[in-house]
């Protein structure tokens, strides 16, 4: 479903990825890994076509990226779920419409009944009406991981989605994700923390993938 061939990308003519190959298969869970400033973030971009390689190829659900126009790619991204790393809210907007915004921009009504049951799942059924500002670091991420996949995406995308949470937040959304994959959606995390990946490994089968150098790597069991 996304698969990348000899990717390199940089910025302002300066690399950052080079040569990187991977296949996420569908149901497959993946963590993503290497120090600040590696480039995951900017791994993932490539993941979702918000960014294009300087060379190789990135394949999303059939198509190569440098073929597809903007049609295409939106309709891509209906399939891609992406919870950003900094989750960013209208401010002047309830939760509940802001977690809906997916499907308002694509001119649809959301319905209520299955947003209420989705921020129930998220366990956010008591803040359905308050603002973001009225929120707890782990409430953002929560509803951001909600927004995420209002659209039943395939493959979720997840920037740091613990990145400003305790252990025990941490634990909760990463069940989530696990329950996401269970249900055969193709999951990756990007993450610098380790006890994350090691607690999952308990539940999941998942593999993690480490930026190191600028290359993609397949990190051995020594986590
Ligand atoms: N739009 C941009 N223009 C120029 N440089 C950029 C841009 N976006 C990211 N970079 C640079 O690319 C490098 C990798 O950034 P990226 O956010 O992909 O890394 P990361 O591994 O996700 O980092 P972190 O773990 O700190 O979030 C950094 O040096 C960053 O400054």
């Amino acid at each position: 479903m996304i698969e990348l061939q000899n990717v390199s990308m940089g910025y302002g003519g300066i690399e950052l990825l080079t040569e990187m190959t991977l296949k996420l298969v569908p149901g497959s869970f993946h963590f993503l890994t290497g120090p600040s400033g590696a480039g995951k973030t900017s791994f993932l971009k490539l993941c979702y076509a918000e960014l294009l390689p300087s060379a190789g190829f990135v394949n999303l659900f059939g198509q190569d990226v440098r073929q597809m126009g903007r049609d295409d790619i939106a309709r891509t991204r209906q399939r891609i779920g992406v919870v950003h790393q900094d989750c960013q809210f209208l401010d002047h907007l309830p939760m509940t419409e802001n977690v809906a915004l997916p499907i308002t921009v694509s001119g649809r009504t959301p319905d209520m009944a299955e947003l209420r049951e989705l921020l129930a799942w998220v366990g956010l059924r008591g803040q359905a009406n308050a603002l973001p500002p009225e929120l707890s670091g782990g409430e953002r991420q929560r509803a951001a991981l909600a927004r995420a996949v209002i659209m039943s995406p395939e493959v979720i995308l997840a920037d740091e989605p613990t990145g400003n949470v305790d252990w025990e937040m941490s634990k909760r959304l990463l069940a989530l994700l696990i329950e996401l994959n269970k249900m055969g959606k193709t999951v990756v995390i990007a993450t610098h923390d380790l006890n994350l990946i090691r607690h999952a490994k308990s539940q999941v089968s998942a593999r993690v993938l480490r930026i190191q150098n600028r290359r993609l790597h397949l990190a051995g069991a020594d986590l």
